[in-house]
């Protein structure tokens, strides 16, 4: 099965009503903060963090009334404790108002159940599902009195190949995965691409759903043979309570084209996305994306290493930059796993900003192999994005514990300043770097969202910092701050254009793209001014001539060979060691005078940008949009309405 469009729909619309799931369940380790009825936090979270995962709490009487009733009626209270988990929960529930089909198929939804516990592809998934389904068959049998026969543990077994093949993952607006949920067949039969048309959000509250028109239909047709399914065998329409979803269009959809979402990170490399697509669904991507021969330019660049070689005859292999890859995948994971788990942001960032500089030369030579080869990583490598990411974070953490131990020592909320510099301008990167995979690959649009409203925020926040008059007192820089506040942006109708798209989160392509082509000149002109002040000191950064991917070059250069090149529409990116940045730490007065403005200018243009783009991929009333909104409403004054 899968979903058509029933019309033509224009980029930023909700495609289907809010709807509710048929079945769901918190993850055990959300039980005692979050209401188990529609996952909203709970007013006053439980103080045992362990809670009995038998007993669950709830934000309101009505949810209570709501749930109570599923879960005490289904067998999970059967479930030995070792076997309690969302996925047996949600499959469990599942099965009190819909039992399998003859084809399988659950509440009318796919449950893929030979493939997944096929004996010859014996894995994780196949084991999970044995396990899983033999200690529910255990638990219904008690539950409904009757002996647990095989006939019960293949219902078990159908609930929760279903459940793997159509629960998603609920997210709360952090982020966190709180825990899953599955929807009828007007979410369930949407297919998967790496270069989806539409996407979905959570709407997690106890109040009632609104009703909005649906955009879609379903097709039974596939793989050229007619599917006949009855109405009667699947499910229309959801509990009524529960987390809510909408599903929400990123490109244009003509009449009659199939919509799709993405099952996974469309950041990761196309080898990362078929092998997690295999391995949790077992199907073999052949969306346009991954289809694309020679790769798309974005999968192109997510993955590639160059090989400098010292000879100037010297080439790399395949194979050895293929090895060079695992190396470093092992490398940084462990950093971040060690960094996630000891808790020590410097040594964090130290030991991926000498990654990130040096590339892998002595960690190849304890394999042997050649030791004239050093491998870098492309600035867009998948795995370069991911250290960006973790470095914005760990100076911004650097920053904080260092002013919590001590925020009085005038050379610690120095450094503390420099941490929350380096901070931002890793923030930037990461924002300029994924616009620029953005322009090929549209369909990376919720995550430029959040970046650019993370850099956004960021430079904001560095633009209030009060390190700013320790520079005074030091003689570093002299910001003028009152008038370095006061500044309204003439050269672009951002601002405007984010109001709009609040009022109705609708834009037209075109609209989009010169709004987007004033943005990138803005901020690429107000970060010439600002770049050299914010990279000072930071090696890794001082090798990047411009964050703001438009003017970049994109090719690896150093002072040895260089064996790889990519180019998009004729702008490129760079690393250069040269400081070609107008202005550097602090020394020149027209940064003395301006820095403070720059980057409070900068951070106004790239909040506004994020809470744009989250207008049109999140809609317009959603959490990030509503939240832009209030940090520019904070800055009103000295944003729209000062001159
Ligand atoms: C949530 S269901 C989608 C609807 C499903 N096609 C159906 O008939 O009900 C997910 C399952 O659909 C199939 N599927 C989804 N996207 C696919 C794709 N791009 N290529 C092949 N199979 C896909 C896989 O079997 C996957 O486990």
């Amino acid at each position: 099965m899968e979903m058509r469009s029933k019309e033509e729909i224009e980029i930023g619309r909700d495609i289907t009503a809010t709807l509710t799931p048929l079945s769901f369940c918190l993850h055990t380790f959300y039980l005692h903060t979050n209401c188990s009825a529609c996952f909203s936090s709970l007013p006053i979270p439980n103080p045992n963090p362990n809670p009995n995962p038998y007993s669950l709490f709830y934000c309101s009487p009505p949810c209570s009334a709501a749930l109570s009733p599923l879960h005490h009626s289904s067998a999970e209270r059967h479930l030995p404790p070792f076997a309690h988990s969302s996925d047996l929960c949600t499959a469990l529930r599942l099965l009190l108002s819909h039992r399998p089909t003859s084809s399988s198929r659950l509440a009318g939804l796919l449950s893929n159940r030979h493939i997944l516990t096929s004996l010859s592809v014996h894995d994780d998934v196949s084991e999970r599902i044995s396990v899983g389904a033999g200690a529910m068959a255990e638990a219904i049998a008690k539950q409904r009195g009757i002996p647990n026969d095989d006939a019960v543990l293949e219902e078990a077994t159908i609930a929760l190949s279903a459940v793997l093949t159509n629960a998603v993952e609920v997210h709360d607006n952090e982020g966190r995965a709180l825990g899953i949920a599955v929807f009828d067949h007007i979410f369930s039969w949407i297919n998967h691409s790496c270069s989806p048309n539409a996407c979905y959000r959570f709407v997690l509250s106890s109040s009632h759903s609104e009703e909005a028109k649906l955009g879609i239909a379903p097709h039974l047709q596939m793989n050229g043979s007619r599917v006949s399914i009855s109405s009667s065998e699947f499910a229309k329409g959801g509990l009524g309570y529960g987390p809510r979803l909408v599903v929400r269009s990123i490109k244009k959809i003509n009449k009659g084209e199939e919509v799709t979402v993405a099952y996974t990170d469309l950041l990761q490399t196309k080898a990362m996305r078929q092998s997690e697509l295999w391995s949790k669904y077992r199907f073999v991507c052949c969306c346009k994306r991954c289809s694309a021969l020679p790769s798309s330019y974005v999968d192109h660049a997510l993955q590639e290493i160059s090989a400098i070689t010292c000879e100037s005859s010297g080439s790399c292999s395949k194979f050895l930059k293929d090895m060079a890859d695992r190396r470093l995948t092992e490398f940084i994971d462990d950093v971040i796993l060690e960094y996630l788990s000891v808790g020590d942001p410097e040594s964090c960032c130290e030991k991926l900003e000498e990654i990130l500089t040096q590339g892998l030369k002595e960690h190849l030579e304890v394999i042997e192999v050649k030791p004239d080869c050093i491998f870098m990583l492309h600035p867009l490598h998948h795995h370069s994005i991911k250290a960006y990411t973790t470095l914005a974070s760990a100076y911004k953490v650097c920053a904080c514990d260092l002013l919590s131990v001590d925020s009085e020592t005038d050379i610690n909320q120095l450094k503390a300043f420099d941490m929350s510099r380096i901070s931002a301008a890793y923030s930037l990167v990461l924002a300029g770097a994924t616009h620029h995979l953005f322009n090929s690959e549209s369909s990376l649009i919720a995550s430029v969202a959040n970046f650019w409203t993370g850099a956004g925020e960021s430079l904001l926040s560095l633009s209030k910092s009060s390190g700013w008059s320790m520079c005074v007192n030091l003689g570093l820089v002299i910001p003028n701050l009152a008038s370095a506040m006061k500044f309204k942006c003439t050269k672009c109708s951002l601002m405007d254009r984010f109001r709009a798209g609040m009022l109705n989160g609708q834009i037209k392509s075109a609209d989009f793209e010169n709004v987007s082509n004033e943005f990138l000149h803005c901020v690429s002109d107000i970060t010439q001014k600002v770049w050299g002040f914010l990279i000072s000191d930071c090696q890794f950064l001082q090798s990047c001539k411009d964050p703001i991917i438009s003017s970049w070059l994109m090719s690896t250069k150093s002072s040895s060979t260089v064996d790889v090149e990519v180019c998009v529409n004729k702008t490129n990116m760079c690393y250069t060691n040269e400081s070609e940045n107008s202005v550097s730490m602090c020394h020149e007065q027209t940064l003395a005078d301006h820095a403070v403005a720059c980057i409070f200018q900068l951070g106004v243009h790239c909040l506004a940008y994020g809470g744009l783009l989250a207008s049109i991929c999140y809609g317009p009333h959603s959490h990030l949009v509503c939240h832009v909104q209030n940090v520019l409403e904070h800055e009103k004054n000295f944003v729209l309405y000062s001159h």
